[in-house]
């Protein structure tokens, strides 16, 4: 039998899907969304509830007694209802679950409901009512005994029924929502202040143990002098200076420490440090980002990102449904590339990020950017679910972006798009018509099947996520794509998320401003506006801003100038204080500027042995003008700490037959401290000595591509041992150099011999891809085993 979903019944009574959920789910029916299907009696029930109240409105009226007739009906049928829905969650949950239970399409479905409410005569129940059992109608219909009894016989209907006659749904919903809210709220308030009570009590006996002068929080920007902490500690300087060297720091009394290690510091005295940095930045944005009233609120597009493996489709997906929905005024409009396009469907608008591929999507969120509301998951039919699409899923998931799964080719002779399902549920991804709560259309770029249905699906989860904007504001938004072209100079494709973005309107992205010169749509067309949800190619940058940049408009000039001045400050702050790290490279020039008397230096290496010989040959390498000081050794790989020890006492670090972790890696790049590996230690000493002489020829540096790990190994007779790799980080070449390093110690170096995707030989696989490679005349390659892949590259010297 037909079941009706939440919201056509929504549709039907005239009420918000949201509305109807959150009134189920209180009244203790589970549903799991507006796709949920619900059971014909409950369906029943509420049209009755949604008739009787209209009805109630109406008799206003009517003539007293009756109206009070009809009410006492009406709350016998009320009042009984809360037992049959405590009983049904239940049944409901069974009879999705039950094995065996035939899953009947969802098109099949659909339609068959469709059909059957089409074909209904005005004030007809609906089909899913009609088929309904009889008795149950009558059971919900005919008071209970005791229900009855409980009814008084004569009703005094302006005093007692107000509340139940006059109490919409929403109302209803609202008011129980706030009620919980209420209750929520005053619990964490009450967590907080016990919480609150026992920090302050611990604190207090920790300084009153150690016999101490309860001092206030101490209150700092991002650094502070050893000096200066020592006074307000009220403690000598040199006490601070040994607890820093306890912790591997050497400052000298004017040194700054940052907040960091000042509240590891005074966390031993007991006292709170409290860090306030002043932001000119954040206080602009701030007064951007104020949010917008209610009422100024307007529904937007969507915002849709395509997805999924490989070749599945997603570029003729795409294709396709800019041709099928390109309308008759935009016919003669030639369709540029410029990022994103819009279409439109049921006289509704949504905008497709034209970037297929999940890079194009995580590499906007790495920076921070949410412009995705819907994610499409092409999955090929005759294909089935692959490491892309596995890959696309937890993207989407991780970006908490509702999943539609787009099963693509239809028309081939092999697709199974029953087979692409099931592999669906092993991702987490239950179609609906399973019980779920994913959507599934099937469709075919090529002969454009179902294009229209997916069109549907997506406005109709739109609709569910309720997306606003106020097109009053400025604007804001995103940088989606950006070049620098040789006649216009730098275009930059923008999403406007809020606002409005208009012709001469001044708008800073990232550290790029301009006044906007002229725009162009998805068409081609120059436009004046560009109201939220809108792509548009924007000329008048001064520079080529980075795509996943946050852009915003300025009424005032000045005060987009000041931010991007405070930003391009920064960058070159940091640019500077990066600079100032010690290098074996500038070393010479440092020590003769006398800025370095001491090179602090930690050893890492594979083995006790080896650290202490390089300690010791490298401290044997001090002069009169500079001593070599190891601050820290240790065994096995180099990591993060290690990069923080040598970022907070400017050291180098060198490694001996280890290597950093991809962390430290990355820490070392940001940090910009100098790494040195080897794997002979005549080497590491010899470098040393001569940076320290100027004499160092680093001509031919490392240049680390990407990193690897093996997931899985398979023999084969004649090839030896085949990885099955899957690229961490960068990318493989298929002729750079590799180093084999299991539990942080290289194993191994040496070159590639084959390098495959699939079944295909390839010269490079990037990041987030799986591989297949095998390395020359070498086959120890064991799981878990991590590949780095190098080459070379020659540096000029500066000294
Ligand atoms: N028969 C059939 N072929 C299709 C369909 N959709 C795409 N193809 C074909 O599948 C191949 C790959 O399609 P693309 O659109 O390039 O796939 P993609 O996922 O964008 O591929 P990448 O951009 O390489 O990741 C092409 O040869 C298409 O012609 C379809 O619905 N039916």
């Amino acid at each position: 039998m037909g079941k009706i979903r939440v919201h056509e019944l929504a549709k039907e009574l005239g009420i918000e899907s949201k509305n109807m959920i959150s009134w189920l789910k209180n009244h203790g029916i589970e549903v799991k969304n507006h796709m949920s299907t619900i059971e014909d009696d409950v369906a029943e029930m509420l049209r009755a509830k949604a008739k009787g109240q209209k009805e109630k409105k109406e008799e206003k009226s009517v003539p007293k007694q009756q109206t009070a007739k009809k009410q006492q009906t009406e709350t016998t049928t009320q009042q009984q209802q809360p037992k049959q829905q405590q009983h049904r969650p239940q049944g409901q949950q069974h009879r999705h679950n039950r094995p065996g239970n035939r899953p009947v399409p969802q098109g099949e479905r659909r339609d068959r409901q469709r059909e059957q409410n089409r074909d209904r005569k005005p004030g007809q129940a609906p089909a899913a009512a009609a088929n309904q059992p009889q008795f149950r109608k009558d059971d919900q219909r005919r008071p209970r005994p005791q229900a009855a009894a409980s009814i008084p016989p004569v009703v005094p209907p302006e005093k007692e029924q107000p509340r139940e006659k006059v109490k919409p749904l929403e109302k209803e919903e609202k008011n129980i929502i706030e009620l919980r809210r209420e209750r929520e709220e005053q619990k964490l308030l009450e967590k907080q202040k016990t919480r609150g009570k026992a920090k302050k009590g611990n604190k207090q006996q920790r300084a009153s143990n150690e016999n101490q002068e309860v001092i206030g929080p101490i209150i700092m920007g991002a650094s502070i002098s050893v000096q200066e902490l020592a006074n307000r500690l009220k403690k000598p300087a040199a006490e601070l200076i040994k607890k820093l060297i306890g912790l591997g720091i050497m400052a000298t009394i004017n040194q700054e420490i940052d907040a960091e290690v000042a509240e590891i510091i005074c966390a031993d005295y007991g006292v709170e440090v409290q860090v306030k940095i002043e932001d000119p930045e954040k206080e602009i944005l701030e007064l951007l980002e104020q949010e917008d009233s209610p009422e100024d609120l307007v529904a937007r597009p969507c915002v849709v990102t395509v997805m999924g493996h490989v070749d599945h489709g997603k570029t003729s997906l795409l294709d396709a449904i800019r041709q099928t929905n390109v309308t008759a005024s935009e016919a003669g409009g030639i369709t540029q590339h410029i990022g994103a396009y819009q279409v439109e469907h049921n006289g509704q608008k949504i905008t497709f990020l034209d970037t297929p591929g999940h890079e194009a999507f995580t590499a906007m969120r790495a920076r921070g950017a949410k412009v995705t509301d819907i994610a499409i998951l092409v999955v090929a039919a005759d294909d089935g679910v692959m490491p892309q699409t596995v890959e696309a899923i937890n993207h989407a998931k991780a970006a908490n972006v509702p999943i539609i799964v787009a099963i693509n080719k239809m028309d081939k002779p092999g697709a199974n798009p029953d087979r692409v399902k099931q592999e669906l549920t092993e991702h987490g991804l239950l179609p609906e018509e399973w019980g779920g709560d994913t959507i599934c259309v099937n469709v075919s770029a090529k002969t454009k099947q179902g294009i229209s249905d997916l069109l549907e699906m997506i406005l109709l989860v739109a609709e569910m996520l309720e997306l606003k904007a106020n097109p009053k504001r400025l604007a804001k938004g995103t940088v989606i794509e950006a070049k620098l072209d040789k006649g216009r100079g730098p275009v930059a494709t923008v999403l406007v998320q809020n606002g409005t973005l208009q012709i001469g309107d001044a708008i800073v992205a990232g550290t790029a401003f301009g006044r906007v010169r002229a725009m162009t749509d998805d068409k081609g067309r120059q436009v004046k506006k560009a109201p939220p949800s809108m792509p548009v190619e924007v000329l008048g940058l001064s520079e080529v801003p980075e795509a996943g940049d946050v852009f915003y408009a300025f009424d005032d000039e000045k005060k987009a100038k000041q931010l991007v001045q405070i930003r391009l400050d920064r960058k070159r702050e940091e640019e500077l204080k990066a600079n100032s790290k010690v290098s074996l490279e500038d070393l010479f020039a440092r020590i003769k500027e006398g800025e370095i008397k001491e090179l602090n230096v930690i050893v890492k290496a594979d083995v006790q042995g080896s650290v202490e010989a390089l300690k010791q040959s490298l401290e044997n390498l001090s002069n009169d003008e500079v001593r070599v000081k190891p601050i820290h050794g240790g065994v096995g790989a180099i990591t993060e700490t290690d990069i923080m020890l040598a970022s907070a006492s400017n050291a180098i670090i060198i490694g001996f037959n280890v290597r950093p972790d991809s962390n430290a890696r990355k820490a070392a790049e940001k940090e910009k401290i100098d790494i040195r590996l080897y794997r002979v230690i005549y080497d590491a000493i010899e470098d040393v000595k001569a940076a320290m002489s100027g004499l160092l020829e680093p001509e031919i540096k490392e240049v680390v591509l990407g990193r690897a790990e093996v997931r899985q190994t398979f023999k084969a007779s004649k090839i030896g041992t085949i990885a099955g790799c899957y690229v961490l980080e960068g990318k493989i070449t298929r002729d750079s150099h590799l180093r084999l390093i299991r539990n942080g110690i290289v194993v191994h170096e040496g070159k590639l011999e084959s390098l495959k995707r699939f079944k295909d030989d390839v010269r490079e696989v990037n990041q987030g891809y799986e591989c297949g490679l095998t390395i020359e005349k070498y086959n120890d390659i064991k799981e878990g085993d991590i590949l780095e892949f190098f080459t070379f590259e020659k540096i000029k010297r500066e000294i």
